[in-house]
Formats: C-alpha cells, structure tokens, sequence
C-alpha cells in the first residue's frame, strides 16, 4: 500500500530547476530495510556533475542574495505548509526509507516544519548590531553577510530534519546550496527537493547532486567555489572532510557522534527515568547521534532499575515501523547489524554482564529485515569499549556509580559531548549537573533526545567543531559577518588619532 506513493523507479538529479539524469549512468539500489524490499535506483554521480551544478549555483547566488530576506523566508514558509499537507506520505516515505517507526518518523517531519517556520522568521530578523562610533558624525554597524555556494552532506538516520536544519538557514541567509544526501535515503531529498520546486525557489538557488560519499561528497570539500561545507555523519569521515576544508580555509561545520549518559540518581522517580530510558536508548534503534547508550546509576538503586527496565523492555515489539504496534524498527543496513553483532562479543569478553537481547533476530516475522533485539548491558566500568565506542544500534550498558560527583566525571570521560541527561528530585544537584556535564545538549528528568529546532543542537570535543545546527546559531556557518563603517562628517577622520 504506501509502496504507492513512491512515484518514480529511477532518481535524478536537480541542477538549474531541472530534473536531469546522472550523465554517470550508474545506479544504486535502495532498499528498505524492514522487508528488504527494493524501493528506488538512485544515480551514483561523478565528480564532473558537481562542477556543473556549482557553476550553476554561483550565477543563481548572485540575484538570490540581492532578493530581500523577508521575501526569501516567503519560499520557506510556502515550503513549511506544503511539507505540513504532506506529513502523512512523507512520514510513510521516511518509514520505507529509513526503517525508523511510524510515530518517529512523523515527529522528524514535524521537526522539518517548525524549521521551515523558525527560519522564515529569521529571514524578518537576521539581526546585526548597530555600535556607538569612537568618532562624531560616523555610524558603525555589523551585518550578516551570505557566504556564496555552500554545501550539505547529510546522514541517513534524519534523513528530512537534518537537511532542513542545514539548507533552510543556508537559503534565507541568501546562499546557494549543493546538496549530497545519503545514499541510503535518497527519497526524502527528492520530496524535500520537490517540495522546494512547487513552493517557487528560484532555479539553481538548491541543487540536489545525488551519488556517494567518496566521489560527490568528496569532490564537495575538495571545490574551490564551495564556500563553507556543513557535515553530518561519522567521526572518521568528519574528521576526514575538516583536515581537507582546514587546507583550504574553507569553513566546515561537523555534527559527529555521541556517547550520551543518562545520570539515575538515587532520589529519581524510577518509572520516569526506565520511561527515558526506553525512549532514548531504543527508539530509531539507537541509531541517533544523541541515542543513549550508557546509563550511570547510583548503586543503590541499581537493581530495582535493572528490573524495572527488564520488564518494560520485553514489552517492545520489533518489526516494521508502518505498523502503529511497533515500537523498535530495523537498522539501517547489513553492515550496520554486523557492527552492532561485534560489540556483542566485545562487551562481553570484557566483562560486563548481558541481561537482555545481544543477538540479530530471524525468526519468521524478522528474518526479512535487519533487526536487533534491545540489548541491556550491565555492571560496565566506564573504559570499556561498550562503555566508549558509539555502536548506533539497540544497545545500552548500566554502568554503577556511589555518588553525583562520580557519576559527572563518567559521563564526561569519553572522547564525545553531545547530549546527557539527569533524573533527580534535588534542585541543586540540578543545576550542578547542567554546569558540569560537557556536552552540548544536557536534559534534566527526560531522556538524552528529542531536540528541540529553535535551540542550537550540537556537542563539545568529538562530536564536533564548535559549530551549531539548528537555532539562531546556525545563521553563524551560513553567514560571515561584516562591520560597516558610515563616515558623514566630510573629512577623513582616524580612530586611533582623532579621538580627544
Ligand atoms: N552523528 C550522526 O547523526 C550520524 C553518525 N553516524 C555514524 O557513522 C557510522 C557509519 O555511518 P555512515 O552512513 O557510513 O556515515 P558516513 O559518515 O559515512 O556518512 C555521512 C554522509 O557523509 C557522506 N560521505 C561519506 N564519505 C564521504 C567523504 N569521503 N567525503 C564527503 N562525504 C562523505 C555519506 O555519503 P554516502 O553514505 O552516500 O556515501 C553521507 O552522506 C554509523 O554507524 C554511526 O556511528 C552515521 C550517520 C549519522
Ligand atoms: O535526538 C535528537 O534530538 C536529534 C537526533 C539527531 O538529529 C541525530 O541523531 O542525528
């Protein structure tokens, strides 16, 4: 039934307001990765196509950044409400895709929706300051500036809400984009495209070059004209593309991994934090970047957790996502499974004690996907591999800690620092947790996801540069700023001289 709404077999591209075929000829399969069905050939493009949509992006440019930004955030408001009348077939898009759970995959879209809204209001802001002048008769203010042809490169697992958290600041700001999706879900990037089509973007303001990492990503961050890169994916690749952007003094922005903890203190509401628990830890499989996958609970309580959570999560039901029933969905693909399997053995000849789960399932109902059943680890010490690595699936380990104080130094003893949350009843321990914990995103009784759209969403050492998606900073990759010096005194007055 939604298989329907696929309504092409073969991807194309999208350079100058065209819908052209790859001139590579190559394709690749997408599959969806509940049923292993096959849903769509997506074009493997060559490093010559992105050449030719960055010529086309730096003509566009320059008449889009002399449209005035109230009437740019018009396209985007008109692209939130068409996104809005098409939740529904998004989201069962997004399902077949992605593999992540019908519920999930709505609020993703949803979160594309508040963005289009958040920065069509930027585009009636875009603030600079105005500063009082050391000298009579000048006015000195800073403005942002667009930075030119910028380009995306963004993840699979949020394959609609991240691309809107870089391309709609990007847009407003007055950039020209070339995006790279994920090769493994190139559907949303084709609807979100579309969508941009019908709401009257400009041609050749957003160009969607389809193709792999290694050949159009790649040639992305290796393009002179290509202005700012913003990136979202794993750590070696992210490191990858900054050492190549660094030789270039081009402005990259990564959104990497994470190794996020949920704190249980001894005073916490326990059904609240196995709540948390379950919603972070298993929700799209853990496959998000701010998924948790360590719990640091106090000893004390360690074991009526430990039983709480056992209990809910036999509950889960593990299947396709389109089905409203399911509450854990596949992982992405075979290789993501096998990397997950891996950390089995791992965790285990280091010692920590396997509660739950550990192993692919194929029975019947799931022998035709890629799932994993929701493993729970416990009596973790802090520096093994399962305690430190990301593993992007189903899996979390309880590691016990005796006091606050430990568990802030565990939570912040791994290479990564995006998301982390607390339970706890004590006002103080409260606000000594979101000054201590070193991450980006801290949450206090709720889980370590859920990011909010109007708030910066990124995280500290590893997971990133310092850069921000998302929220007013995110006009910070997208623009440079400029200061502007009026002088209207009719002679050449010198600051550092001229002051009495
Ligand atoms: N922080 C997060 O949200 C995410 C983290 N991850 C982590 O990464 C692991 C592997 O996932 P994977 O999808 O392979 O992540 P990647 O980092 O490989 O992919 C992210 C994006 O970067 C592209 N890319 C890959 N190689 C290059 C390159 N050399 N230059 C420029 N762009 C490139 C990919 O293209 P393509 O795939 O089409 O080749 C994709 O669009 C996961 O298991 C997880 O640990 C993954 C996704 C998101
Ligand atoms: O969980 C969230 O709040 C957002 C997650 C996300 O964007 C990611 O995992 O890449």
């Amino acid at each position: 039934m939604s298989k329907t709404l696929i309504k092409v077999e073969k991807l194309k591209n999208y350079m100058d307001g065209e819908w052209v075929d790859s001139s590579s000829g190559q394709y690749a399969s997408v599959t969806n990765p509940a049923t292993l069905e096959s849903l769509v050939q997506v074009p493997l493009s060559s490093e010559g196509e992105v050449d030719q949509a960055v010529q086309i992006a730096k003509r566009a440019q320059k008449s889009w950044a002399l449209v005035p930004a109230p009437q740019r955030a018009e396209v985007l408001h008109r692209v939130g409400l068409l996104m809005k009348e098409r939740k529904e077939d998004l989201s069962q898009i997004l399902t077949m895709e992605n593999g992540k759970v019908i519920e999930e995959a709505r609020g993703e879209v949803q979160e594309g929706i508040d963005m289009a809204f958040y920065m069509a209001g930027e585009g009636r802001r875009l603030f600079g300051q105005t500063t009082p002048s050391e000298l009579k008769d000048k006015f000195a203010m800073s403005v942002r500036s667009p930075v030119g042809v910028v380009g995306i490169i963004t993840p699979w697992n949020f394959p609609i809400a991240i691309a809107t958290w870089k391309s709609f600041p990007a847009i407003v700001a007055g950039n020209a984009v070339i995006w790279k999706p994920a090769t493994e879900t190139p559907l949303m990037a084709y609807e979100l495209t579309k969508i941009f089509e019908e709401a009257g973007l400009p041609k050749g303001v957003l160009n969607l070059v389809f193709g792999s990492g290694s050949t159009v990503g790649d040639a992305m961050v290796e393009h002179d004209d290509i202005r700012v890169i913003s990136f979202t994916g794993s750590n070696d690749v992210g490191r990858n593309v900054a050492g190549k952007c660094g030789q270039k003094l081009k402005k990259v922005s990564l959104e990497m991994g994470g190794k996020n903890a949920i704190t249980v203190m001894d005073d916490a509401d326990l059904s609240l934090a196995v709540e948390g628990i379950l919603w972070s830890a298993f929700g799209t499989s853990g496959q998000r970047c701010t998924a948790c996958s360590r719990v640091i609970v106090h000893e004390d309580i360690k074991e009526k957790l430990e039983e709480q959570l056992l209990n809910e999560m036999a509950k889960l039901s593990i299947g396709n996502g389109l089905d409203e029933s399911v509450k854990v969905g596949p992982i992405i693909n075979k290789a993501g499974l096998e990397k997950i399997e891996k950390y089995m053995e791992i965790g285990k000849s280091e010692g920590a004690k396997l509660l739950a789960g550990g192993y692919v399932l194929n029975d019947d109902k799931h022998a035709s996907g890629y799932y994993f059943a929701p493993t729970l680890f416990t009596d973790a010490t802090p520096d093994m591999r399962i305690a430190q690595e990301e593993i992007f699936g189903p899996v979390v380990s309880l590691i016990p800690v005796k006091s606050f104080e430990e568990a802030i130094e565990v939570n912040n003893g791994v290479e990564y620092g995006l998301s982390s949350s607390i339970f706890t009843k004590d006002v103080n321990k409260v606000f000594a947790a979101q000054r201590d914990l070193d991450t980006g995103i801290v949450y206090v009784n709720a889980g370590t996801t859920g990011a909010e759209i109007h708030l910066p969403f990124g995280g500290t050492k590893g997971t990133g540069n310092g850069h921000r998606d998302s929220g007013v900073a995110a006009l910070d990759v997208f623009t440079e700023w400029k200061a502007v010096y009026v002088d209207y005194s009719g002679k050449l007055q010198r600051a550092q001289i001229d002051v009495e």
